[in-house]
């Protein structure tokens, strides 16, 4: 359960006193996501989320994030606001944490995505990477090349005890994408986290997205990568051409992807799903037991990695070349 920090009832309710944000009714922890601290409240207002920020998030970060969902929303996203306090800032503290309000958005993620919710998805990423354009905040990827062999420096040790071999496999990735990793192709503002439980469905129409807490500036079609891997494999490890098809599909008819960016797709996802490797690999291994946390699954992303090393062509994603 991702609730790192308790509040206490008397703290939260003078938290609200610098907020518009009416009288407290009821609030309580919400137990998914792994990152932050989060809160369902109920005021005489509104229901609204309260974000408690953990380890993981740069508290410097925090205006890029929270600007951003004010920019992306104003450009026509659905995603949730932050609510901002009577004094005008974004960020307050709780509990000795930076916490920021935000409104609540409607919906469900969807445990079984079926392809033509994968085709609602691509479309809402492109949707989003164009209404990113003009954002004047600027945030550089901390889980790119440099951020991913950082993360390995602290893992190789121990990789074998996840595998055996892994410690070899893992550094010949590395080594390749560090050679090959595409420049120069369309940048923006990217989500970078875009799996399921970051979209929200009413029915089959696609709600809203949340959950911003990687976005950054980097390579469009990377998000783009990311979303492969997180939406169209199945359980038992096949990738979902028509999944596939339809996510690039849908991407498409927003935002077309060039011939550059299609060529790069596998090497792109190939670093995609090393990315996601390496974060749960960390956190398996430094997570203590009993944590009140459920640790992802490493070898989900190892099998995707292998997947997307020996595809010979773009077309096999389900692009129509
Ligand atoms: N604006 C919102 N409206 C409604 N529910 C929300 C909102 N923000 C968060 N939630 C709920 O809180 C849960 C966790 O939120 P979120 O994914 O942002 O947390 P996280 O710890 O950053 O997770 P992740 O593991 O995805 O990085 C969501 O699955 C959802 O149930
Ligand atoms: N979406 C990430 C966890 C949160 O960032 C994963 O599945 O590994």
């Amino acid at each position: 359960m991702a609730v790192y920090t308790d509040i206490a009832e008397d703290e939260l309710k003078w938290f609200l006193t610098e907020y518009d944000a009416g009288q407290l009714l009821s609030y309580k922890g919400i137990a998914e996501g792994v990152e932050n601290s989060n809160f369902l409240l109920h005021t005489s207002k509104a229901p609204l989320i309260l974000t408690l920020y953990e380890k993981r998030v740069e508290k410097s970060d925090l205006p890029f994030f929270l600007g951003l969902m004010q920019h992306l929303s104003a450009g026509g996203l659905s995603c949730p606001l932050p609510l901002p306090r009577k004094d005008g800032a974004l960020l307050g503290t709780l509990s000795g944490r930076p916490a920021a309000l935000i409104s609540f958005l409607e919906g469900m993620w969807l445990r079984k995505p079926e392809a033509k919710h994968c085709r609602e998805v691509g479309k809402a990423l492109a949707q989003m990477h164009v209404a990113g354009e003009g954002f004047a905040l600027k945030r550089p990827n901390a889980l790119s090349l440099k951020g991913w062999q950082t993360l390995w420096d602290k893992s190789e040790s121990r990789a074998d005890e996840v595998e055996p071999g892994l410690q070899n496999e893992i550094r010949s990735d590395l080594n390749f994408l560090q050679a090959s990793w595409p420049k120069d192709l369309p940048d923006g503002i990217i989500h970078a986290d875009l799996f399921p439980d970051n979209v929200f469905f009413l029915g089959d129409e696609l709600s809203g997205l949340i959950d911003f807490y990687f976005a950054c500036n980097d390579l469009l079609a990377y998000d783009v990568s990311i979303c492969l891997n997180a939406w169209c494999f199945e359980k038992d490890g096949a990738y979902n051409i028509t999944k596939g098809m339809q996510m690039l599909e849908g991407y498409q008819s927003v935002r077309p992807l060039r011939d550059e960016e299609i060529a790069a797709l596998p090497t792109l996802s190939r670093g995609s799903a090393l990315r996601f490797f390496l974060t749960r690999l960390y956190d398996w291994l430094t997570t203590p037991e009993g944590a009140m946390v459920t640790k992802k699954d490493p070898l989900e992303y190892l099998r995707k990695l292998r997947f997307h090393r020996q595809i010979s062509s773009p077309a096999e994603y389900g692009l129509s070349l």
